[in-house]
């Protein structure tokens, strides 16, 4: 599709963004298997998730009773979205997913419609969850189960070791910042920092805690980056 058929189309060009959501209300319209992923993406990032639906998944209804999301067993009402930070349009009826798309955009509340993405302010990502490392994967709307799937490669290819790392990367990042005042010789260290050696050595958390030595072992790395590339 070119340009031109795009724009006739009107289809979005998305920005991508981490979005905190920690303590705010989101509210899920719905409580089918759409709706349960949703929902569980919202819990990961400890949003305050309301659901109304008359009828709910049983891991959803699990989640219920444990107190970790809040449930309205009834269809939807338009008062549902006040004081909603985001709203999530899951029901299997495409008229109400309008409905509920019309009443976000009165209280300009941003939505996301299940059954029509494109119609929607948002639309959900495949995700992958490394600790602090989030990667994300979209096509946009065009095919989901490609977004998955590359998603599925990803997660080969950045296992549970990367768990560790990212702990270990920002305390490293934080006393490089302190320490480096050149903001290029830092960019270069922070680089070093992340080649598949230097990873690895933060790995098995053998990285140096004391500051001058970190430094000179990041120096060290930096260079042998800089003769590889000769
Ligand atoms: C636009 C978007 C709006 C939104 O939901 O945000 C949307 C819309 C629709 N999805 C549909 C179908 C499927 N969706 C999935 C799976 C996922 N869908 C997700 C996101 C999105 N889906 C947004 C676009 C994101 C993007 O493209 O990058 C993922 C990535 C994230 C998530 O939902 O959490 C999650 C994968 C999670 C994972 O496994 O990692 C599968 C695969 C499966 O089930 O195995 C199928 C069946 C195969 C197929 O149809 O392709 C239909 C048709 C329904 C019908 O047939 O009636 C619509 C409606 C429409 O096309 O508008
Ligand atoms: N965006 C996505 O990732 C995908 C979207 N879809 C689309 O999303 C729709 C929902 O999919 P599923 O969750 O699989 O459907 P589902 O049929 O399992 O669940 C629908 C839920 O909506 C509830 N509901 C119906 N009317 C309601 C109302 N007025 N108020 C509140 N809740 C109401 C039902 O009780 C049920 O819990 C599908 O019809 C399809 O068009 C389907 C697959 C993936």
């Amino acid at each position: 599709m070119n340009a031109t058929e795009r724009s006739v189309r009107i289809l979005p060009d998305w920005y991508p963004i981490l979005l905190k959501v920690e303590g705010r209300k989101c509210v899920v319209i719905g409580g089918g298997s759409v709706a349960q992923r949703k929902s569980e993406g919202l819990l990961k990032a400890k949003a305050s998730v309301f659901v109304i639906s008359p009828k709910l998944t049983p891991a959803m209804l699990e989640w219920a009773e444990a107190g970790l999301l809040h449930w309205e067993r009834r269809e939807a009402v338009e008062t549902d979205l006040d004081g909603a930070s985001l709203v999530f349009a899951a029901t299997d009826r495409p008229i109400i997913n309008s409905w509920i798309s019309e009443e976000a955009g009165k209280r300009a509340v941003p939505v996301n419609i299940a059954d029509d993405g494109e119609s929607g302010d948002f639309i959900v990502p495949a995700v992958l969850r490394r600790d602090e490392l989030v990667l994300t994967a979209s096509a946009s709307g065009a095919g989901p189960a490609l977004a998955a799937r590359i998603i599925q490669e990803l997660a080969e290819r950045y296992g549970p070791e990367y768990n560790e790392n990212v702990q270990a990367l920002r305390a490293i990042r934080l006393i490089v910042k302190a320490e480096v005042s050149d903001p290029s010789e830092r960019r270069e260290l922070l680089q070093a920092a992340v080649t598949d050696e230097a990873l690895e050595e933060w790995r098995s958390l053998a990285w140096p805690q004391d500051k001058v030595k970190l430094i000179s072992r990041l120096r060290e790395l930096s260079k042998r980056v800089n003769d590889r590339k000769g």
